[in-house]
């Protein structure tokens, strides 16, 4: 069944331009993965697996909606995903007749992304701030506000007994999980891109420039566009439904945002890749960028996110073997709110600080990853939190907020502050490998996917909070030693002048 799928897509790729070699390259079922592309003989480095010619990609440039509703109504569906959400509602409701028909027999239409949890599965995730992410509300909104006007406005496009059936809540849904899990940035042709532009952009991006910059989970650094030996690849999509949202001073242009048939089919893991998409003038390649032997998986790279992130967008974790012997995901993060320091650090100055600190562009959220020191800009908020009033005055004079050099002050918030936002998810660490661990009743998946995304983040937390008790055991001991050896020193002082005071008496 799955096997006449696959053969029928493959035919409808090849039939509308999609080059790919049979003998080389196959679609298959993994039990953990769903739908993937195995390698049917040995695959060298650079080779291309298969391509694909621009007009077959799905995308609001391809789609002829958008000329059929007129700029101006097109315009009010926003900058976000609305449009390609509509475009794809209107070209699966055209059924066979659809240049994509084929394409959109294959896709999937149920998720384990989180938009599709039920409450109660996402009360499992409690504590993690991927929660605040879902845009499910959003999505909804745009749906009402912008999309259910258009489709009224116009019954010639969307027949009224379409509307149910075709243009509904749920259908618009698998619509943006579709592009949230399988979509590309695929920009128009601009010609290669020099290694001298390559080098500017790098600049521009980061580095020594801007030392405090966060680079959100949502877009990984560079991932949008690299370019490698002056030839363009292209990496998922790496967009939320908040694309349109105006603090994106970065904000793209969502008619860059692309289903890409036969390239969505590859599945990803952490550090896996061994292919990538590219771009030429009229085709989009995906090449080999690492020899595959005959019976591998071919992998593409979702930017690898960690599985906060994975479980929102794809609806799957990684699990790989860490360098502690324990599984996780290596680009697990755990984020802390400043709203969680000023609650530890409060005083009556609390509110000005922070008002000044935000204006001054500073981080109100602290990205945390694995093994890493404390974020540079949480130490500088605890510093300027904690600064006296004439600390303060210097830092507001000369716009600059402090070195994020700890102290034994600091670090002591600091350590509130990890205690704290462990309090917030609802089970410990230990209980949550207890859970894993205990085998007696098997949890589901998406449960299973929530305890490891939670793990991740409390192991980078309580790594965190051990290296900090550590460093404050080891400065007590230093100052209890020094004490000692001063009242040690005192002491034979002591002996010296009890001596001396014996030797008088
Ligand atoms: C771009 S599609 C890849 C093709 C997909 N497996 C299919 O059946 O059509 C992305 C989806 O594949 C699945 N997937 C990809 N990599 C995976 C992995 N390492 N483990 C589990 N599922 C994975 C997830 O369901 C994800 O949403």
């Amino acid at each position: 069944m799955a096997d006449d799928l696959n053969t029928r897509f493959l035919e409808w790729f090849m039939s509308h331009g999609g080059k790919v070699e049979l003998a080389a390259v196959g679609l298959t079922h993994f039990p953990d993965a769903g739908r993937g592309a195995v390698a049917l003989r040995d695959i060298q480095e650079n080779e291309i697996i298969f391509s694909i010619p621009r007009d077959l990609l799905l995308s609001t440039r391809t789609c002829t909606l958008r000329t059929e509703l007129g700029e101006n109504a097109w315009k009010k569906l926003g900058n976000g995903w609305a449009g390609l959400m509509l475009c794809m509602m209107w070209e699966n409701a055209k059924g066979a007749s659809s240049k994509w028909a084929g394409y959109f027999e294959i896709m999937p239409n149920t998720f384990h992304s989180l938009m599709f949890w039920t409450p109660d599965e996402l009360s499992e995730l409690t504590g993690s701030t991927v929660l605040d992410k879902i845009g499910k509300n959003e999505a909804e909104k745009d749906y009402h506000e912008r999309v259910v006007p258009i489709l009224k406005d116009r019954p010639d496009l969307f027949p009224p007994s379409h509307l149910d059936s075709h243009y509904g809540l749920n259908m618009y849904h698998i619509m943006g999980s579709r592009i949230l899990s399988r979509s590309f940035h695929v920009e128009e042709w601009k010609g290669n891109h020099s290694d001298s532009d390559d080098e500017e952009e790098h600049e521009e991006d980061g580095g020594e420039e801007q030392p405090e910059v966060v680079v959100p989970a949502e877009r990984p650094a560079s991932e949008d566009k690299m370019a490698v030996d002056g030839e363009n690849t292209i990496e998922p999509h790496p967009h939320t439904l908040e694309a349109d949202d105006e603090e994106d001073d970065e904000a793209e242009d969502v008619s860059d945002v692309s289903m890409v048939p036969m390239a969505d089919m590859l599945n990803a893991r952490n550090g896996c890749d061994n292919a990538n998409l590219f771009y030429e003038e009229h085709i989009l390649e995906m090449r080999a960028t690492k020899p595959i032997k005959s019976g591998e998986q071919i992998w593409n790279t979702y930017g690898d996110p960690p599985n906060s992130d994975l479980l929102r967008r794809y609806g799957h974790v990684d699990m790989l073997t860490l360098p502690d012997g324990s599984i996780g995901n290596p680009s697990d993060v755990v984020e802390i709110t400043a709203d969680l320091v000023v609650d530890i650090v409060a005083s009556e100055h609390s509110r000005e600080r922070i008002d000044w600190w935000l204006e001054e562009g500073g981080d109100d959220v602290f990205i945390m990853e694995a093994n890493s020191p404390l974020p540079d800009a949480l130490v500088s908020l605890i510093r300027l939190l904690l600064s006296t009033s004439d600390e303060w005055e210097k830092i507001r004079d000369k716009g600059k907020p402090p070195k994020p050099k700890s102290d034994a002050q600091s670090d002591s918030v600091a350590e509130k502050v990890l205690r704290k936002r462990l309090d917030m998810y609802k089970t410990s660490l230990d209980d949550d490998i207890c859970l894993l661990s205990s085998g007696s009743t098997p949890l589901s998946s998406n449960y299973q996917n929530a305890v490891l995304v939670r793990m991740g983040e409390k192991r980078i937390l309580e790594g965190a909070l051990g290296k900090l008790v550590e460093k404050a055991k080891a400065g007590s001991q230093t100052q209890t030693a020094g004490g000692k050896k001063r009242r040690a020193a005192n002491g034979r002082e002591g002996e010296a002048s009890n001596g001396k005071r014996s030797k008088r008496s």
